[in-house]
């Protein structure tokens, strides 16, 4: 499992660790391995190492000394910007400092200009930074944005909350890296939100600290282990009754194509049979599409087929009813989009939704999300794990929090973060095809989980292969991605 700790599980391992390691042990490990690193992306000579006055600052003294050298044939010609803090430092940075001054890297007291840096080590801060940058710092991260050098930053780009994903503001500012080399646990604010735009490529270093003698952490990245027991090859012998039905309820005037997007994720992703019951039934048939069944959502009666509700679903009363009708039968849910909005706006129907014995999976976008927990969408943003779970639980339901870093969580509390995908995704349509691909996994026979985990995984991975084929980010439409959807998933099942 690709575990995520909290920075308040880091540091319990670290005051566990503490007690059986001679000091300092740890900040050797980390500047070592964030040395092999450096070298690794280093194509040239001039380094800039940015030192800050904590242990961050420590790990990248470490560095400087170790890529200066006090040997002649050194490689690297190392600058370092070190800034002390106000109070005396500790033992271990005065080591790493006095180690990074007896090398050869020499000490400035501003940032050198005109110097084509081949790349720049971000010890700035690490997991200890609490408030935003500002003053000197704040433009020194600035300018440091503005070279555009290749930037390895060291445990968390600096000015990021490595438990959120949100650069700590208002207004604020971070370094944005090439590559993030990461101390003894990944974090969950290197995957979502802002943090993979300023992590980069993110790589762990576990500095000699086998998992065993790590507690389980809070949240884990998503994989398809986590939901490989539902991949099972088709059996021969199997009829379209074996592979389940989807309804897809949605489609007010003017907004018949969501459902139809939905229904195709359903479809290419493996649901025996697929319906698209219609607030506004105008269309007789999908002619691009003619597998799917188009009905009147008012007279729809879906049995005990899954149902993915809400897909330019509207706000009559029609829909209102027809939600209604939803939430008080036994099908298996997958609820969106508008249907999300109805229910944030009555008490009556969140109550019945959490009170509902069976399998619901909510697909909200931030705002979605916001309205579901009356707070605005930069609230739920600036922590998207919490807001995934706290919605998780009020509604005893597998919650998908859209976004850069989609993040999964379910009511008893576990929280998964989803690598895969890219901005390709942010176009009309990509989340109803979401919520399609998790009603037909539902409607295979996966648990609500699983289903959750697959889907978001698959259409993640989806839209990657789009790009790796060309056809994004710029300009990948919601409609390609069941096609490579089906890829994907047949891929993995074999
Ligand atoms: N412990 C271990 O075993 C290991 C730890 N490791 C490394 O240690 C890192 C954590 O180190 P850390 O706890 O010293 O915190 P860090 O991120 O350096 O920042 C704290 C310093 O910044 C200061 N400061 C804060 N905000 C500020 C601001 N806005 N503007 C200006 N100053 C500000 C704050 O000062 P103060 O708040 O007192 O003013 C304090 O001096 C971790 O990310 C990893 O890299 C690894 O070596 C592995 C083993
Ligand atoms: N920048 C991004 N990176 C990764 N995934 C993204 C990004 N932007 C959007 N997505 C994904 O695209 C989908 C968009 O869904 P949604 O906002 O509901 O759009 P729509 O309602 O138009 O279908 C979600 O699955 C979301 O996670
Ligand atoms: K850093």
């Amino acid at each position: 499992m690709k575990s995520l700790y909290s920075v308040a599980e880091i540091r319990s391992i670290e005051h566990a660790l503490a007690a059986t390691l001679p000091a300092g042990t740890l900040m050797r490990r980390a500047g070592e391995a964030a040395t092999s690193a450096a070298r690794d992306m280093l194509a040239g000579h001039k380094v800039l190492v940015l030192a800050g006055p904590g242990n961050n600052g420590s790990d990248a003294l470490e560095v400087a000394a170790n890529l200066a050298g006090p040997d002649t044939d050194a490689q690297a010609d190392v600058t370092v910007l070190y800034f002390p803090g106000a109070a005396a430092p500790s033992v271990e940075t005065a080591q790493a400092l006095a180690r990074a001054r007896a090398s050869k890297a020499h000490f400035a007291g501003t940032l050198p200009l005109g110097r084509d840096w081949s790349l720049i080590v971000d010890g700035l801060f690490g997991i200890g930074l609490e408030r935003p940058l500002a003053g000197a710092m704040r433009a020194l991260v600035d300018s440091i944005n503005e070279l555009g050098r290749p930037v390895l930053a060291l445990d968390v780009p600096s000015g990021l909350d490595a438990d959120t994903g949100a650069v700590i503001g208002p207004d604020g500012v971070a370094i944005r890296a090439t590559r993030t080399i990461t101390f003894i646990g990944d974090k969950p604010g290197l995957h979502t939100f802002e943090g993979r735009d300023y992590a980069g490529q993110v790589q762990l270093a576990p500095l000699g600290i086998d998992p065993g003698q790590r507690p389980p952490a809070g949240a884990c990245l998503n994989e398809p282990a986590l939901f490989s027991l539902h991949l099972a090859p088709r059996r021969q012998n199997s009829h379209k009754g074996s592979f389940g039905d989807v309804a897809v309820i949605g489609g007010a005037k003017g907004m018949a194509g969501a459902p139809l997007l939905a229904a195709r994720g359903a479809l290419f992703c493996g649901a025996g049979r697929v319906f698209v019951a219609a607030i506004d039934p105008l269309t007789a048939v999908d002619f691009a599409q003619p597998e799917i069944m188009m009905r009147d959502a008012q007279e729809f009666d879906s049995g005990d087929g899954t149902l993915v509700i809400g897909p330019g679903m509207g706000d009559s009363v029609i829909a209102m009813r027809v939600l209604f009708k939803a939430l008080e039968g036994t099908a298996p849910l997958v609820i969106d989009a508008d249907a999300l909005n109805l229910i944030a706006a009555s008490p009556d129907l969140q109550g019945r939704l959490a009170q509902r014995a069976a399998p619901a999976i909510l697909t909200p976008h931030p705002l979605e999300a916001a309205r579901l927990l009356g707070v605005t969408s930069s609230v739920v943003q600036g922590d998207r794990l919490a807001a995934a779970r706290e919605l998780a639980s009020r509604l005893n339901a597998v919650v998908v929090l859209k976004g850069s870093g989609s993040v999964i969580a379910n009511a008893s509390g576990a929280v998964v973060i989803n690598p895969t995908g890219n901005a390709g995704l942010a176009t009309a349509g990509s989340g109803d095809v979401l919520a399609g691909i998790c009603g037909s996994l539902l409607a295979q026979g996966w648990e609500a989980w699983e289903a959750a985990l697959g889907a978001v995984w698959v259409h993640g991975a989806a839209a990657d292969r789009l790009v790796a084929h060309g056809s994004g980010p710029i300009g990948l439409t919601a409609g390609e991605l069941p096609l490579a959807a089906r890829a994907v998933l047949n891929a993995l099942a074999r």
